[in-house]
């Protein structure tokens, strides 16, 4: 980007000495840095006051009053311009100066600073109507040298901050090539008559070299967000421009790596160049500038000048080998506005925007403090360029290879006062900054090519013999040794023949070392991006890596925490398991303790089952017996009540139910006790007696009776029915015997009629009463 001539690289040693000496040499050859104001008009919808009084064209008034408080400074410029100075009064105070220093081959810097909405973009730039200070000078600088420009192509840059010289055939080749690729795409570049900031007004630079032939450059570069972007871009087809990175030449010049540098004949064709760009620079809309400049951009515009060149008999231009190269550059910087997020209330995208802008520009004044306190305390710090990229790409100029000028741009209402007084404050400041004078510089440079056979003219052939005769050793000759003068010319043919071969070989090695310089260059962009790609790859692995760390460190405490867990529950496990043992042991006891007891019980029982066996049996034949016994007694007594025989009354008759020996084996068995349990009734139930007499019973004669009031009274029992009516269940037998005092005494059995499961009845005799008479008189 910086004035720089290839094949010339000063080294770096020479360089420093050249600072230091820059450093110690006196004021006169430095020039302060020119700072300039000026006001805008008070915006139509703030009907705030303006708060600035101009004291006199370089000094201005600003009052404030806060808190009952009134305050008042004072801050002095190069000139300030009020709220009714034209773009063209601009103009011819900064933008004519810098050009005609630009056309002097020497560089200059302008760049705009102040507050957001302030004014810069319109100074600079400003509108169809009002063009600015850059599209005047693009006017003018064209005005000044349309009849004395090189032809297309001859000087052509290396987008290396360099510029070769090629030979009119590759011009012409080139020219072709252009034509060839505007017809086919159509490019932007190609006129399409918008000429929004044309302006014509004549205006030229008076006293322009005119041996020289120009050629115009121009590039146009946006700096946002702390990083380059090339506006002239067409590569970029419409997509998101790459990122460019700052190199530094072999002179130390710093320039944007690769940037597009196009070579412009007419103000027209940079102004499309510029419109070109301008739809690619980040505007927005923000509170303080519906078109606010999110970034810092430069339009750069380089003059190359080389010695004018003689032409041959067609008019057709003849380039020398070696011609000296001026090169020149003026740089146009709109500096994003200085905001404060408290006024504009950005947030996202233009609040990240707005730091950067803030954060380049305080940048901007730390190193113009710095530079500052170095030159007036002999100090030595270092200036802090490479913090920012806008520094960095202009320090050149701040050491001393331009003169660098600046315009403050001030909103003069209140509502910006509290901005305005910290820009008013650093461009004060910035004033005090000297910056050595800068010298044009004209840098030898070789023709890429050959000279064309084509056009190889005498005059030509002239020129280059005069190049080529130069540092040719002298050969004397005496006339006297005229037979030598053969050989002697002959030396010089070999010379000059060996001096073109050198020439063509040092132009061999040249092209190829360029052509590898630029290899290197495309492959160190290659690698470059590689690396970033790697470094992004590695920084994501590493984060990976050390959440993976941490996740293990984690889980690595949980497993050890479980690990102690585990290995009390083993313990625990271990425990129970020898309780388990213990309890099967004892149970296994137990179960074979049941065994032997139930086998026990089992032959017991086998034994009392046999001896019950045996009792059964012997109970059973005596039942049988006794049941055979009983028979008898029933059928004695059948027969005797038959018989109408008295009854033995201590014999108790009892008709027993017939019984079954118990059988273990029978499952008929019954349980005659239960069954046979004598039924007792209700006392309330009426008892009704079947009282058996004898047929002619003895008056009883007795003061008591046999209580039984209900009674029937037979003699004889003939069938089974008297005794089993189920309404009697009282018998009683009367029996009557003379005892021996001739007494009679009666005798009353009595039982309970209980029927029987054959249908039958059986008495139970349970009371016996006797009842006899005895007399009072008769002797015991
Ligand atoms: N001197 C002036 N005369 C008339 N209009 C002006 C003047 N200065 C600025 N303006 C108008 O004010 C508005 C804001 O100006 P401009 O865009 O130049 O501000 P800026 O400082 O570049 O803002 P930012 O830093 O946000 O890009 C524009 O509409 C512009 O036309």
């Amino acid at each position: 980007m910086f004035a720089a001539s290839k094949f010339t690289p000063t080294p770096r040693k020479l360089r420093r000495e050249k600072t230091s000496a820059s450093s110690c040499s006196s004021d006169v050859d430095k020039d302060p840095v020119h700072v300039y104001c000026r006001l805008r008009p008070l915006k139509e919808t703030v009907d705030a006051k303006s708060c600035m009084v101009l004291s006199t064209p370089q000094e201005i008034c600003i009052s404030s009053e806060s808190k009952g408080i009134r305050r008042e400074m004072s801050y002095k410029f190069r000139h300030i311009f009020t709220s009714y100075a034209t773009q063209k009064e601009i103009f011819d105070h900064i933008g004519f100066p810098l050009l005609e220093d630009l056309l002097k081959g020497k560089n200059g810097l302008l760049f705009a600073y102040g507050v957001t909405g302030s004014g810069k973009t319109y100074t600079l730039t400003g509108d169809r109507n009002n063009p600015g200070i850059m599209p005047r000078c693009i006017d003018t600088l064209f005005n000044s040298i349309k009849d004395l420009q090189t032809p297309k192509f001859i000087i052509k840059s290396d987008r290396m901050n360099g510029f070769e010289i090629q030979s009119e055939t590759d011009a012409v080749q080139d020219r072709l090539n252009e034509n060839r690729l505007l017809r086919a795409t159509r490019n932007c570049r190609k006129l399409n008559g918008d000429s929004s900031y044309f302006v014509n007004e004549g205006t030229m630079i008076p006293l322009v070299n005119q041996s020289n032939a120009y050629a115009v450059f121009v590039s146009y570069i946006e700096i946002y967000n702390n990083s380059v972007f090339d506006l002239l871009d067409e590569s970029s087809n419409g997509k998101t421009l790459q990122n460019k990175i700052l190199r530094e030449d072999p002179n130390r010049n710093m320039y944007v790596n690769g940037v597009v540098e196009v070579e412009v004949k007419t103000a027209q064709e940079a102004f499309e160049l510029f419109l070109t760009g301008q739809k690619r620079k980040r505007m927005a809309y923000t509170n303080l500038n519906s078109e606010s400049s999110r970034s810092h951009s430069v339009f750069n515009i380089r003059v190359a000048q080389l010695e004018r060149l003689p032409v041959d008999s067609d008019g057709r231009p003849i380039i020398p080998e070696t011609n000296l190269l001026t090169v020149s550059q003026l740089s146009i910087v709109d500096l994003a506005g200085s905001e404060r997020s408290s006024r504009t209330n950005n947030t996202g995208t233009r609040l990240k925007e707005a730091s950067a802008i803030n954060n380049s520009l305080m940048n901007l004044r730390t190193c113009l403090e710095v530079l500052r306190e170095n030159q007036q305390t002999n100090a030595n710090k270092i200036v802090p360029y490479r913090d920012s990229r806008l520094t960095y790409l202009f320090k050149n100029y701040f050491e001393g290879d331009g003169n660098v000028q600046m315009i403050v741009c001030v909103h003069p209402a209140i509502t910006d006062l509290e901005e305005n007084l910290h820009v008013m404050k650093f461009a004060e400041m910035t004033q005090d900054v000297k910056v050595q004078k800068s010298e044009p510089k004209a840098t030898p440079i070789i023709t890429k090519k050959t000279i064309s056979k084509r056009v190889a003219t005498p005059a030509k052939v002239m020129n280059h013999k005069t190049n080529l005769l130069t540092n040719i050793p002298v050969f004397k000759f005496d006339v006297n040794e005229i037979d030598l003068c053969g050989s002697i010319i002959n030396d010089i043919i070999d010379v000059l023949k060996q001096k073109k071969t050198k020439s063509n070989e040092i132009h061999r090695v040249n092209k190829t070392f360029r052509k590898r310089l630029v290899d290197i260059d495309k492959e160190c962009l290659f690698n470059k991006a590689q690396i970033d790609n790697l470094n992004g790859l590695l920084q994501r692995q590493q984060s990976k890596t050390s959440n993976l760390e941490t996740k293990i460190n984690l889980i690595e405490t949980k497993n050890g925490v479980l690990g102690e867990k585990n290995k009390e529950l083993n313990e625990m496990v271990r425990t129970l398991q020898n309780t388990i043992d213990e309890k099967d042991l004892k149970l296994n006891q137990n179960l074979i303790e049941k065994e032997r007891t139930r086998q026990k019980l089992a032959l017991a029982s086998e034994i009392m089952s046999q001896e019950l066996d045996a009792k059964l049996k012997k109970q059973r034949d005596h039942l049988n017996a006794a049941m055979v016994a009983k028979d008898m007694q029933l059928k004695k007594v059948r027969e005797a009540l038959e018989a109408e025989v008295t009854v033995d009354v201590n014999t108790e008759v009892t008709i027993q139910p017939p019984q079954t020996p118990k059988s273990p084996k029978t499952q008929s068995t019954v349980d005659y006790s239960k069954r046979y349990t004598p039924r007792r009734r209700s006392k309330s139930c009426e008892e009704k007696w079947l009282e058996h007499n004898s047929i002619k019973p003895v008056p009883l004669g007795t003061v008591l009776q046999p209580s039984m009031k209900k009674r029937k009274s037979v003699t004889k029992l003939t069938k089974a029915s008297d005794v089993t009516n189920p309404k009697q269940s009282k018998y009683c037998l009367l029996a009557q015997e003379q005892d021996t005092d001739g007494e009679i005494e009666t005798k009353v059995y009595k039982g309970d009629i209980v029927p029987t499961t054959g249908g039958g009845a059986q008495v139970i005799f349970n009371d016996v009463e006797r009842l006899r008479q005895q007399s009072p008189t008769a002797s015991d």
